[in-house]
């Protein structure tokens, strides 16, 4: 498979803080690959180098697209305050040699007739982040990078953007992509990349992954675990599990090998079953619980 981008050993500081270590990948021409990482990871810097929008410290890269074929959808939708819907297509339309026409637009957008006049700083937050996506592909760019696409988007709107990135992926584009949003991989990823603090520390199938330390969640209702605290406390102990409280629940979490030993001691506990709730998690879900986390503060932070 032909390479699309290709990264040796990218090194990237900002003063003293290193950001990136020798990322080393290759993306294939039609591939669509996940980045994920915590807040902070340097998934916006790699994309960022990629671009060319930063120098890396050291390090060597190729993107073998033209310029005007690469389309990117930045992590925060910005726009003028005085430019309507239509004013802002046309602009950036007139920088393309072949833009998508306006019925293509129509599809793309699905706004009505009267939106188009509208100015669009005036737009939901939702809408301008689909419009700044209809820009990014407005171009019909061959290598696509997003980061963080739908924040501020709701399900349908979230749902109707993924079908379009899969109708882009069908038709062959190169889709680079961050997320903090687990049913999104699924949705379209071949590939995923998982940083942290800089580090490449998987680079698999989503699928591969959900495999990669596996482990098991029980969780309790605390008023269940104080009826049952002896026989649960020496499970606990015996079998050396971790155990976090969150609200009301008791949360106790376990590796995957254990399983049948823990299942069965907590049977002899006679703890009843109804009561509690047993869940799987990987690294995969790890990491998306911190985006999930960093949403969650974000909506706190703006309703308070
Ligand atoms: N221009 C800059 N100058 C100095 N430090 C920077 C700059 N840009 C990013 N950083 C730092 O680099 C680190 C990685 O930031 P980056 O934005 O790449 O992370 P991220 O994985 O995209 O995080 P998030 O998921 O929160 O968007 C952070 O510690 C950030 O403060």
């Amino acid at each position: 498979m032909k390479s699309v981008i290709e990264l040796k050993k990218i090194n990237k500081q900002f003063k003293e803080k290193q950001v990136l270590t020798d990322i080393s990948l290759n993306i294939g021409k039609g591939e669509c690959v996940a980045l994920l990482g915590k807040n902070g990871a340097g998934k916006s810097t790699l994309l960022n180098i990629i671009l060319g929008l930063f120098y890396p410290t050291t390090g060597e890269i190729a993107v073998n697209e033209t310029k005007q074929d690469i389309g990117f959808l930045s992590q925060k939708t910005q726009f003028p305050d005085d430019v309507t819907v239509q004013e802002m297509l046309d602009f950036v339309s007139s920088f393309s040699s072949n833009p998508l026409d306006s019925n293509e637009i129509d599809t793309v957008l699905g706004f009505e007739k009267n939106k188009y006049k509208q100015l669009v700083y005036t737009c939901s937050g939702g809408e301008q982040r689909l419009f700044d996506m209809c820009l990014a592909i407005i171009n019909r760019p061959k290598l696509l990078i997003i980061d963080e696409p739908t924040s501020g988007m709701d399900t349908s709107t979230r749902q109707h953007f993924w079908q379009l990135v899969k109708q882009l992926k069908e038709a062959g584009t190169t889709i680079f992509f961050t997320t903090h949003y687990i049913e999104e991989v699924d949705y379209c990823a071949d590939r995923v990349i998982l940083l942290d603090e800089g580090v490449i520390q998987a680079d698999n199938t989503p699928y591969h992954l959900r495999t990669l330390n596996k482990k098991k969640v029980i969780t309790i209702e605390k008023e269940i675990y104080q009826e049952f605290e002896e026989s649960l406390s020496n499970l606990i102990i015996k079998n050396q599990l971790s155990i976090t409280t969150k609200n009301d629940v008791l949360v106790i979490i376990f590796k995957n090998e254990q399983t049948n030993e823990v299942i069965s001691e907590l049977l002899q506990t006679g703890i009843p079953f109804d009561n509690i709730e047993i869940t799987n998690t990987s690294l995969l879900e790890t990491i998306f619980q911190s985006g999930i986390d960093k949403e969650r503060s974000e909506v706190d932070a703006s309703t308070n």
